[in-house]
């Protein structure tokens, strides 16, 4: 059975000049000539009137994209139409009505996988790009779109395959005039693959936090400024600020951008022992939120005495600011004074999370990993590597190097390891 032709909005919902919408699948071409009259000249823009069943529907630009030179590599259709909803409905229902269905959320991408127009990577780097919200994350996003990821894959398969070749090969021919050491030579370059994995593995949290935002908490006893703290990085008020302590019972969350890293600051309740119900939940909350975040900003005012709750969340992922320092120097060595009423402190206080932020979250050098997939595909691998190292047969080494070689596989989600390996074998003179 052919598959489905499916349309879709490709542009965004709501008012604007022109929406594109999208056609992909067997009947494209037919669809197309029923609403426009013959096809146009492939992928070039043509102006026609669109009809169905002798009603006008708009006046839209057209193009053909036969396949499988498409996005998806089926014969596809692009209208870009007037954006009026009216229209696009118009258009919609016709389409409808000649056979076509609505896409599935994902489901041209989805196709030019299906048709090896892109691996996994690259699909979830065109996700992202199209989520991107800051600078930093548009060139992450477009870095792995265009196969930063699937090209490191590619790297780390070849010398995996080359490996297998030579573990196959010492097996085979043990008889044979191979070098002795090929077994152990082996074992310590996946040695060494195991480890560049590894650092793969340990910068992924950083890539991770720029594609998913970086989460930052604000902590500190009641009343100590967190709210203002909170209203006065945001520059607007989004929490309520006021003399009473416990004032803030849930968590109040703002979106900033911090040196290109998108973040959330969340403000939360001031920790102490509660007085009622409610306040309890708040500081569950703001302990529950104090452990998700890769930063807190710990938070001690000049005219108190530093508190043990928030003392105990000091770590190395912690800032102290010493709030109200216009009543005082910091109560607390090492704190960065800080006054939402006269203002100072405030642009260091700003450039210190930057400086986090940078350190938190970021690009790598090489495409890194920026899902917890790809994470679970590299550590899958990197266990069976050093699975090999302790393997004490030759014939388990060259297991663990093909379930190595099908864990990475699954990065890019081209599951074809023997067909590699046929090509490998096939340059892999050994002489007989
Ligand atoms: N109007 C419009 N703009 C768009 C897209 C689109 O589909 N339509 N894109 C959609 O995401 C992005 C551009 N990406 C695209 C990627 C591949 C092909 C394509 O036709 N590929 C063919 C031919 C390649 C070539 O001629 O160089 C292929 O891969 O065979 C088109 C768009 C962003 N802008
Ligand atoms: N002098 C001075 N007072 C401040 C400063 N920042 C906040 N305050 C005052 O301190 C009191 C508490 O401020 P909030 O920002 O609500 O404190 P909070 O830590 O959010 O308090 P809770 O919601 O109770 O946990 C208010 O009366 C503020 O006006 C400051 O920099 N200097």
């Amino acid at each position: 059975m052919s598959p489905d032709t499916v349309f879709a909005l490709a542009s965004g919902a709501g008012r604007a000049a022109v929406a594109v919408l999208r056609i992909s699948g067997p009947r494209s071409a037919a669809l197309l000539e029923a609403l426009a009259g013959r096809l146009p000249a492939p992928r070039m823009t043509t102006l026609r009137r669109l009809r169905h069943r002798g009603e006008a529907l708009d006046r839209a630009l057209v193009l053909w994209f036969p396949g499988p030179g498409s996005f998806t590599g089926e014969d596809s259709v692009e209208l870009h139409l007037h954006g009026g909803p009216a229209v696009v409905a118009a258009v919609s229902e016709a389409l409808a009505d000649l056979g076509a269905r609505p896409a599935e959320p994902g489901e041209f991408t989805r196709r030019a996988f299906l048709h090896g127009k892109l691996d996994l990577t690259a699909a979830e780097g065109i996700a992202d790009l199209v989520s991107a919200e800051t600078e930093a994350q548009r060139r992450q996003a477009l870095r792995q779109a265009e196969g930063g990821l699937a090209t490191r894959e590619a790297a780390w398969t070849g010398q995996l395959l080359r490996l297998l070749a030579r573990q196959e090969a010492f097996i085979e021919f043990e008889d044979e005039d191979l070098p002795h050491d090929l077994d152990i030579r082996v074992t310590t370059e996946a040695a060494a693959l195991r480890r560049e994995l590894e650092a793969s593995l340990a910068e992924s949290a950083r890539e991770e936090r720029l594609r998913e935002g970086l989460s930052i908490a604000i902590l500190g006893a009641p009343n100590a400024g967190k709210s203002s703290l909170l209203n006065a990085l945001a520059g607007h008020e989004a929490a309520i600020v006021s003399a009473r302590a416990g004032t803030t019972r849930d968590v109040v969350e703002v979106r900033l951008v911090l040196g290109g890293v998108p973040v959330t600051l969340a403000d939360t309740a001031g920790l102490r022992e509660a007085s009622d119900e409610i306040e309890a939940e708040g500081v569950h909350r703001a302990l529950a939120r104090a452990e998700r975040a890769a930063l807190r900003l710990l938070v001690f005012a000049a005219d108190t005495a530093p508190d043990a709750a928030t003392l105990s969340l000091r770590d190395e992922d912690a800032l102290l600011v010493g709030s109200k320092s216009d009543l005082g120097p910091p109560v607390l060595a090492g704190a960065l004074p800080v006054s939402t009423t006269t203002g100072e402190g405030l642009p260091l206080l700003r450039a210190a999370l930057e400086r986090e932020a940078a350190r938190l979250a970021g690009m790598n050098e090489a495409a890194g990993l920026t899902r917890p997939r790809h994470r679970a595909a590299i550590g899958e691998a990197v266990s069976w590597l050093a699975h090999l190292e302790t393997a004490p047969l030759p014939e388990l080494r060259a297991e663990a190097l093909r379930a190595a070689l099908r864990a990475l596989s699954r990065l890019t989600g081209r599951v074809d390891v023997e067909a590699v390996l046929d090509q490998v074998f096939g340059e892999f003179c050994i002489g007989k």
